[in-house]
């Protein structure tokens, strides 16, 4: 692998192994990961000259990107870096390096500060919200609500295969939210007894379909049937700027482990664990349609999905090229 990014600090690959391995996982906190990591990679060069540096910056760009192909946060980290940096030495490019990746990591939190207020807004005192996976951004809407001293519950999505409901449960817990944590067939029955469906995204594409964990668009689906609105915590770096051009998003395939052990499998196939007469699909996310959300709710304020794409151009205008041609 070290052989494919020459000049990649060992940081950098480990960071990238935690990301593809979800050891850091949610995509605010995987672009933070991102952004320090080619904060270190400046750090730590031993390029000789500026063109060499920019080279290594790039090839650890690019082993970043190469970890998990949904969530947009993490090429738009490498291009705010990436894009941001300037000196005619090295040095002033390391230093520059570091600068850019600080001011990624202060923005990205203070957006969510902001989107968290702007979130909470919608919440009223004893409104139960109905969660699914694990989103720092929908969180921080629900801990904006309490500091304001609303009484705020949950209806928490265990979120399989890898049940990330119970990171959520657990931040919940810690803030003193009551949780009633429930199976994903069972959302639809509870659905009844929520306010708010409160989820995040790891991408929006342009004309305001959410892209976010799998079962996302079932449970809005669903939602709107039941008259609950689905409200979309996401704060601008998970808006796609290629899906202005009509990409479309990736939508990462994951092992089949995650949902069938191999003695599981086994025991379907009558022991014969190479059956190819059973195959498990695994993927990691969906797309919601626009029409299941009411309002993206982001730093800059809330937004119905069909006009994300006017706040998209403000932001990127025509910037489409991959993180590394910047
Ligand atoms: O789908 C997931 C995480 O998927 P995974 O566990 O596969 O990374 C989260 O809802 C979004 O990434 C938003 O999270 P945040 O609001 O923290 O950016």
């Amino acid at each position: 692998m070290a052989d494919d990014y020459p000049g990649v600090d060992t940081f950098v690959e480990d960071t990238a192994e935690d990301i593809a391995k979800m050891e850091i996982r949610g995509a605010a906190t995987i672009a933070d990961a991102a952004a320090e990591a080619l904060a270190v990679q400046a750090d730590r060069s031993d390029a000789a000259t500026p063109a060499a540096f920019r080279a290594q910056l790039r090839a650890a760009a690019r082993r970043l990107y190469e970890t998990r192909p949904t969530a947009v946060s993490l090429p738009n980290a490498l291009r705010y870096v990436l894009q941001g940096i300037d000196g005619e030495t090295v040095s002033e490019l390391q230093e520059s390096t570091i600068t850019r990746a600080e001011e990624f990591q202060v923005d990205l939190e203070q957006a969510q500060e902001r989107l968290g207020e702007v979130g909470a807004n919608r919440l009223r005192d004893g409104d139960v919200v109905m969660t699914h996976c694990h989103s720092t951004d929908a969180l921080s809407c629900v801990e904006a609500a309490l500091d304001a001293g609303k009484h705020v519950e949950a209806i928490v999505k265990e979120t399989r295969p890898r049940k990330q409901g119970h990171i959520t449960a657990r931040q919940l817990q810690e803030w003193g939210v009551p949780v009633t944590l429930v199976v994903d067939n069972a959302a639809r029955r509870y659905l009844d007894d929520a306010d708010h469906v409160l989820v995040g995204a790891d991408s929006i594409a342009a004309d305001g379909s959410v892209i976010n964990k799998i079962g996302t668009s079932g449970l809005a689906v669903n939602a709107r049937e039941r008259g609950v609105p689905v409200m979309v915590a996401a704060q601008t770096i998970k808006l796609h700027p290629d899906t202005m051009t009509g990409h479309t998003v990736a939508i990462e395939m994951r092992d089949e482990t995650e949902v069938l052990s191999e003695a599981e499998r086994a025991d379907i196939t009558g022991g014969n664990p190479a059956d190819e007469g059973l195959v498990v699909e695994n993927p990691g996310f969906d797309v919601t349609p626009p029409r299941y959300v009411d309002a993206i709710v982001t730093e800059r304020g809330q937004f119905p999905p069909e006009s994300i794409v006017t706040l998209m151009r403000e932001l990127f205008g025509d910037t489409t090229a991959e993180p590394w041609e910047a």
